[in-house]
């Protein structure tokens, strides 16, 4: 793909490309998940590479209204070619992945459609989900408010029900009730799933799901009583400012009782409060379900990122050797190899644990159709640790990656300022990333207390039933070599995993009460939060190379960026394999020797590790990570499309800059 978007020039990278000892191929199915995946993504991504209307390398140099404009544009046309070409679900969502440019369809698709379709009775999905299908009807999600974000039960808008009308009466008491954030409400949404809390009977029943039409449907214009807009410009150029997220205040306004999503529960015509049979968690369903979306989007952004600093650390050199031979590619750097290649194993790594986080939630999906609501809880801690760990790393690591790439990564051309600005609030959108591992912590502490109590946890947390042995296990590493051991390497995150639960579950039993005690080692247990889900992860990694892999070498590299991915976080994170005795310091050295030797053999197979990832030059936007490597042309070129070169002398110059110099002319000669 990548290359016949590269249409035949020099390939700059060639000799890297000819170094590869494996089969880049199967790599790339290896990486999308099946042929017919790497299939469709080609085509989808080369329909956006060669329509001008999706053109994005001017992006950044637009105001906030022309560059909302063009969202619309791009979202009209590519609602056109869904509709021309007869795209299936799966080719329009990665049409729309493509395009790269987030806007009011996200929401619609990713949230108002999956609220509807989670919260609302069968009877209400046929209704509202054939208009949004259609795009007849624009839905955004509505639930922060300028007061409450990460407290969802503390929001303050109100659903209050009229039995003399059959209506509820939906109103924002307060100015930090006003809705706040939700994307594409600010211009677009025509409606949203508005959550309120819901009073009947003079009775307050908690935060539930309500359909609202927002803006007409003939001139646009706000609903009486409904008062929106945009909330301002946001961190970065281009980036996010694409989305117009809004703030909302709404003034008694009515809407039909039908309107309320009636799944979890339900008020009949006399104003009567009906509780279904489902857990009411499941008013939180949709969040679960975006929270393993953007696992996704978290290895394909931190993949971009790395496809950019490899490239480019392969075209860009400094110094010579001593003995004034040719210049080192900047790749070629031990400390390049140790900041990067982790995060090459850590795409890697994401995007396992991605697919298979997908497979979890489609089983508890099928599962809670047939009342079945056992494996909630560990879908919610899966969904919300692995969101936390997936973005906090990212974000980290793309900001690490502008350094990589030296001054010309701080660029626009390079792409990379747009990646971190547009992937940095996923880690506090859909829960921020600290307030979702202390639910991942909670979760464990309950594991720990059934353990203690002899219950057998399943799933995730199985380890936690061998306690006796990883309690008090000591690793029996002893060679450079014994870290390459699967079952060694997993042994060691297990236990470090469940020593630091059971330190933290015995710590808050010392305090007066549970609440007390959580409060005071929450630090302590956001750790500890983190070292399960790095043990899913690593876990997930070993499984995916016992399955069947395809391609000469595929394997082997895979097995390589697995134990990267392993041997950098005991590296990173040894203060904890000491202290809870999990390795010895002699383990810990051992461990990063291993890992010089692992950098050291991936560095050939660099370049093709990252076309494995198989993007389009256009979805890359980056002067730096173009697939031929010609790095230099492109940033000249894409210095001359900057508005300040549009004229020679600048704006300013004789109001501001003239007068200045011939002052100071003046100055000099008296
Ligand atoms: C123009 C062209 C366009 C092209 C575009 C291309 C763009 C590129 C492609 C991009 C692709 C996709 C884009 C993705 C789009 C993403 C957009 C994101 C927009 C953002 C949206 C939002 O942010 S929506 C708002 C999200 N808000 C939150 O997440 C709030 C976080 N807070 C909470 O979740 C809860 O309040 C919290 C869990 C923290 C606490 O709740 P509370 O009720 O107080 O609960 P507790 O008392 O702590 O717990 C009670 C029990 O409930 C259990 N529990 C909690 N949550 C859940 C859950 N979700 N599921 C199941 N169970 C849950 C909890 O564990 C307790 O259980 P226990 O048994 O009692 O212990
Ligand atoms: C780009 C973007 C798009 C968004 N889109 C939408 C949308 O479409 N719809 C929507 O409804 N919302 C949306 N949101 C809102 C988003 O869901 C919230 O911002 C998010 O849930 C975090 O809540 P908050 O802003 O209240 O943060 P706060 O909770 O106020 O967090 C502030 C700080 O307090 C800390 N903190 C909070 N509680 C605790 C605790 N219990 N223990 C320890 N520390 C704590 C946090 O870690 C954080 O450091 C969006 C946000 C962004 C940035």
């Amino acid at each position: 793909m990548a290359a016949a978007d590269w249409g035949g020039k020099a390939d700059h990278l060639a000799g890297e490309r000819a170094t590869a000892q494996f089969d880049v191929d199967g790599m790339k199915v290896a990486w999308a998940g099946s042929r017919h995946a790497v299939e469709v993504a080609d085509r989808m991504a080369c329909l956006v590479a060669s329509d001008p209307v999706f053109r994005k390398d001017t992006r950044t140099m637009l105001s906030r209204k022309e560059l909302f404009k063009d969202t619309l544009k791009k979202a009209a046309h590519a609602w056109k070619r869904t509709v021309e070409l007869h795209l299936t679900e799966e080719e329009a969502n990665l049409l729309r992945l493509y395009i790269d440019q987030p806007g009011y369809v996200d929401l619609h698709w990713v949230m108002f459609v999956p609220a509807i379709k989670g919260q609302g009775t069968e009877e209400q999905q046929k209704k509202w989900l054939t208009m949004a299908y259609k795009f007849q009807i624009i839905g955004t999600y509505a639930q922060t408010e300028l007061g409450h974000g990460s407290n969802v039960q503390g929001l303050e808008t109100t659903a209050t029900f009229d039995p003399s009308t059959d209506e509820f009466i939906m109103h924002s008491p307060t100015l930090t009730s006003s809705k706040w954030w939700p994307g594409g409400l600010g211009k677009t949404s025509t409606h949203a799933v508005v959550y309120a809390r819901l009073i009947t009977e003079g009775k307050d029943y908690g935060i539930h799901g309500f359909i609202m039409q927002l803006r007409s449907l003939d001139d646009h214009s706000p609903l009486p009583g409904i008062t929106i807009g945009d909330i301002g410009g946001k961190f970065g150029s281009g980036a996010y400012n694409s989305m117009d997220n809004g703030v909302m205040r709404l003034d008694h306004v009515r809407i039909p009782r039908d309107q309320m999503l009636m799944r979890l529960a339900q008020v009949t015509r006399e104003g009567k409060y009906v509780h279904s049979d489902v857990p009411k968690q499941l008013l939180y369903g949709t969040m679960v379900y975006v929270r393993q979306t953007i696992v996704a989007d978290a290895s394909r952004a931190l993949s971009r990122a790395v496809c950019i600093a490899v490239r480019y650390g392969a075209i860009r050199k400094q110094f010579g050797s001593k003995a004034g031979g040719p210049e080192t590619q900047v790749l070629n750097y031990k400390t390049q190899q140790s900041r990067l290649f982790p995060f090459l194993a850590s795409a890697y790594a994401f995007r396992f644990v991605g697919q298979w986080l997908k497979w979890l939630y489609t089983d508890v999906t099928q599962k809670l159709e047939s009342k079945d609501f056992s494996t909630l809880p560990e879908a919610h801690a899966c969904t919300a640790g692995l969101k936390s760990v997936t973005t906090s790393a990212t974000a980290d690591a793309i900001e690490e990656c502008q350094k990589l790439c030296g001054g010309h990564g701080y660029l626009n051309s390079s792409g990379l300022p747009e990646l971190f600005a547009v992937n940095l609030p996923a880690c506090t959108y859909e829960g921020d990333n600290v307030v979702l591992l202390l639910q991942v912590a909670r979760f464990l502490m309950k594991t720990v207390s059934q353990v203690a109590s002899g219950k057998q946890p399943v799933g995730t947390t199985a380890y936690m039933g061998n306690i006796q042995h990883l309690m008090q296990c000591k690793s029996v590493v002893n060679t450079v070599e014994d870290w390459l051991n699967p079952a060694a390497i997993k042994e060691v995150f297990e236990a470090r995993a469940l020593r630091m639960a059971v330190n933290c579950a015995q710590n808050i039993s010392k305090a007066p009460s549970q609440e007390e005690g959580f409060s005071e080692l929450s630090p302590d247990l956001v750790e500890a939060a983190v070292a399960h889900v790095q043990l899913i992860i690593v876990t997930k990694f070993i499984e995916k190379l016992q399955e069947d892999i395809l391609g000469h070498g595929v394997k082997e590299q895979l097995q390589k960026l697995c134990g990267i991915y392993a041997l950098h976080l005991i590296h990173k994170h040894l203060g904890d394999f000491l202290s809870t005795g999990c390795v010895t310091a002699r383990q810990g050295s051992l461990a990063n020797e291993r890992l010089g030797k692992l950098y050291a053999q991936v560095r050939p197979n660099a370049v093709a590790l990252v076309d494995a990832f198989d993007y389009t030059d256009h979805y890359l936007g980056s002067a730096l990570g173009r697939y031929d490597g010609d790095v230099y042309s492109a940033l000249y070129k894409e210095a001359w499309k900057d508005p300040l070169n549009e004229t020679v002398v600048p704006d300013g110059y004789q109001e501001h800059l003239r007068p200045l110099l011939k002052q100071q002319l003046k100055l000099s000669r008296l």
